[in-house]
């Protein structure tokens, strides 16, 4: 069957707070969703609930394919060596070749590097070349592009429009322009529930 994505009149509330409602999106095999909107309107929130991190108010998920989820938490164990730490997750994932996704995301010169050590943006490259060896089809990246450089970023467009060429799925939650051709568009604060600032 092939990938998908799909969500259908979700709402999702934060503590006694709804956030959004009446939020649809249905993506399929190379396509991308650009999911935009002001601090604390809810992007997190709709990552966590299609990533069924999280249950929504009202609506519902479906999903066909694996799902990598890349979020502020990067899941690598700070104090094992980055070569460690990312050989738990290619054990877990089945990951047999991981020299592609250290290539692309530069991280050979750092694999004896403690975690902890890491800077903002090597820890971010890290995640995300975790994702690279879970070999998922749905991507959900919840500001991948933060605490990047310049060539990071653009490397970080590259590897999700090959993603995404390649016949994945991707949902990009950033305030940072994300650059793909025929990228698609959500604002969050079309959704968002009146009165309820954000
Ligand atoms: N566990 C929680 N309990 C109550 N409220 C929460 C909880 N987590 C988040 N919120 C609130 O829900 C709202 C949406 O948070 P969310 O992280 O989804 O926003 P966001 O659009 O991703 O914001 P940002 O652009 O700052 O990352 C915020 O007002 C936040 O304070």
């Amino acid at each position: 069957m092939p990938h998908s994505l799909s969500a259908q009149g979700l709402a999702c509330r934060r503590g006694d707070r709804l956030l959004f409602r009446g939020l649809s999106l249905a993506l399929g095999p190379g396509e991308a969703l650009h999911v935009t909107g002001a601090n604390g309107t809810g992007k997190t929130t709709l990552i966590r609930a299609l990533a069924g991190l999280l249950s929504p108010f009202a609506g519902s998920v479906d999903h066909c394919g694996t799902i990598g989820l890349v979020d502020e938490r990067p899941a690598l164990d700070p104090d094992q060596p980055l070569g460690k730490a990312l050989a738990f997750w290619q054990r877990v994932d089945g990951c047999t070749d991981p020299s592609l996704a250290l290539a692309a995301l530069w991280l050979e010169p750092l694999l004896e590097v403690p975690v902890r050590y890491l800077s903002t943006g090597q820890r971010k490259r890290a995640a995300l070349a975790a994702l690279l060896n879970r070999g998922a089809a749905i991507w959900l990246l919840d500001e991948p592009l933060s605490g990047l450089d310049n060539a990071a970023i653009a490397q970080v467009n590259a590897l999700v429009a090959q993603h995404v060429g390649d016949g994945g799925i991707a949902v990009i939650a950033s305030h940072q322009p994300v650059v793909m051709e025929g990228l698609k568009t959500l604002a969050i604060e079309d959704y968002a529930v009146a009165g309820e600032p954000g």
